[in-house]
């Protein structure tokens, strides 16, 4: 059982990756990365025959099946919110800080509060358009403007918001507003 549950949420190439990669570099062998996509991604790649390492990275081909796992994991999430939250979970390993990188919906949130309310840390990464395009962000319908985007937009109780576009702090103090809020947790 975690100490602390950090929740990342943020646009696509806001930064999620970047960040919570270097925040556990940073951590070191504290943390475990929980990717709610991990089941969605392994699934996918079994029944398709598809490569999972290459789903997994920031690759194009990642952009390719991104619509055809959402429409599939979508249909899933309308029989049970919370099976892509659970298996991924359940596949982490018993560390003191779990850090959760990719939070897209209400109902996300909501099975981690009904699961690990107190433990809860939530942070959202935000940055501008025009970085997030020179990052390779290229607006898609279909993709970029239904709920696995734009659920948590008008979300407003985050403990943490992240600047992480073109008017961003330096990575190190990005971290440390990180940091500071495991400082009670752990
Ligand atoms: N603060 C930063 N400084 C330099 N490069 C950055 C920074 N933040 C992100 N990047 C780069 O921008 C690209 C996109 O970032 P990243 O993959 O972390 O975004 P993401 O939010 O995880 O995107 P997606 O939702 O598409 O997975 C990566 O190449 C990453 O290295």
């Amino acid at each position: 059982m975690p100490k602390i549950i950090l929740l990342f949420s943020g646009k696509r190439k806001s930064g999620k990756d970047f960040l919570t990669d270097h925040l556990q570099k940073v951590l070191n062998d504290k943390c475990e990365i929980i990717k709610i996509s991990h089941p969605i991604k392994s699934y996918w790649a079994k029944e398709n025959n598809l490569n999972l390492d290459e789903l997994l990275s920031a690759s194009k081909y990642k952009e390719q099946y991104r619509l055809d796992m959402l429409k599939w994991s979508d249909e899933m999430r309308g029989k049970d919110y919370g099976c892509f939250c659970r298996a991924a979970c359940q596949n982490a390993a018993d560390n003191t800080v779990w850090i959760v990188s990719d939070i897209r919906r209400k109902t996300d949130m909501k099975w981690f509060k009904e699961n690990y309310g107190p433990l809860l840390k939530t942070i959202r990464i935000t940055a501008d358009e025009e970085t997030r395009k020179e990052r390779g962000f290229d607006f898609q319908a279909g993709i970029d403007d239904v709920a696995s985007e734009c659920d948590l937009d008008d979300y407003t109780d985050w403990d943490l918001v992240i600047d992480n576009g073109r008017n961003r702090q330096k990575l190190e103090d990005q971290i440390d507003s990180i940091l500071a809020l495991l400082t009670y947790g752990i």
